[in-house]
C-alpha cells in the first residue's frame, strides 16, 4: 500500500511556545491509524495543521503525492481530508439535512459515494431529527451530524478527533460501530481517541505523542502485547 499521507519533521508553534518538535507519522491508502498520548500532548495541534488549521513552522505534509503543508483549508479538504472536529462544530442555525446537503459533494466519481441519504441510513436517528436545527440535537446526534457531514464530501482521508467524548456508553458504542464499518468498506482513518481497548480493535497502527515528539509507534498487536506502554505514555 502506498502512502496516503506523509508527515515529517513537522514543527508548530503557537507565538513563541513550540509544541511540536519534529513529527513523523504515516498513514498508508485503506489504513485506519491513531494518535494517541496524554492531554496536551500535542494530537489535535497535529491534526489541525493537517487540516491547515495551524501554520507549520517547519517540516512536510504530503498527501495523495501532493505537499499541502500552506494550503487553505478549503483546498485541503476539496483534495479529500475531511476533520470531524473535537467539540462537533454542528451550525446551530442550520438543519441536519441542511448540512449534509450543503457539504455533499463527490468530486472523485465514486460509484458508492456517501450521499445525505446513504447518511440517514447509517445514522436513522439524523433522519428522524432532519428538520431539526444543529442546537436543537443532544451531543450523540450532533457527533453523529458531524461525522456524516464529513462523510458526504466523500473524503480520502477521514480524520476524528474524540469523536466519542462526552457520549453516553451506548452512542459511543453506536460510533464505535460506525467507525467499524468504515473501516471494512476501506476507508482511510486517522482518530484521536482515549478509549485505547477500541483503537487497538479498529486500527492497523499507532503514533503516541509525547510534548510534541513521537515517542512510540507500532502494530495494534504490538500495543496490545505491552501495556507498559500505555501505563508510561498514556496513564492507563
Ligand atoms: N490556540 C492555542 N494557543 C496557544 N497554545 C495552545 C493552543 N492550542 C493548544 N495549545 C497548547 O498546545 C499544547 C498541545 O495542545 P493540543 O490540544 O494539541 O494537545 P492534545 O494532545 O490534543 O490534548 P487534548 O487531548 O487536551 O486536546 C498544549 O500545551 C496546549 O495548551
Amino acid at each position: 500500500m502506498s502512502a496516503l499521507l506523509e508527515v515529517s519533521d513537522l514543527e508548530v508553534a503557537y507565538g513563541p511556545s513550540q509544541v511540536l518538535f519534529g513529527l513523523n507519522f504515516s498513514l498508508a491508502d485503506g489504513e485506519a491509524a491513531t494518535l494517541l498520548g496524554r492531554n496536551g500532548m500535542g494530537k489535535t495541534t497535529t491534526l489541525r495543521a493537517i487540516c491547515g488549521l495551524e501554520p507549520v513552522k517547519a517540516g512536510r505534509i504530503r498527501f495523495a503525492g501532493e505537499d499541502i503543508a500552506g494550503w487553505r483549508p478549503d483546498r485541503i479538504g476539496r483534495a479529500g481530508i475531511a476533520l470531524v472536529p473535537e467539540g462537533r462544530q454542528c451550525f446551530p442555525n442550520l438543519t441536519v439535512d441542511e448540512h449534509l446537503v450543503a457539504f455533499f459533494a463527490n468530486r472523485r466519481q465514486r460509484s458508492a459515494a456517501w450521499t445525505p441519504a446513504r447518511v440517514y441510513e447509517l445514522f436513522p436517528r439524523l433522519l428522524e431529527r432532519k428538520k431539526n436545527l444543529g442546537n436543537q440535537l443532544s451531543g450523540g446526534e450532533q457527533q453523529m451530524l458531524a461525522i456524516g457531514r464529513a462523510l458526504v464530501t466523500n473524503p480520502r482521508l477521514l480524520i476524528l478527533d474524540e469523536a466519542t467524548e462526552g457520549l453516553a456508553p451506548l452512542i459511543r458504542d453506536e460510533i464505535w460501530a460506525c467507525l467499524a464499518r468504515l473501516r471494512s468498506e476501506g476507508q482511510s482513518v486517522l482518530v484521536i481517541d482515549k478509549y485505547v481497548e477500541k483503537l487497538i480493535g479498529l486500527a492497523d497502527r499507532h503514533t503516541i505523542i509525547e510534548r510534541g515528539h513521537v515517542v512510540w509507534q507500532g502494530s495494534s498487536a504490538q500495543l496490545d502485547a505491552d501495556h507498559g506502554i500505555w501505563h508510561r505514555y498514556l496513564g492507563i
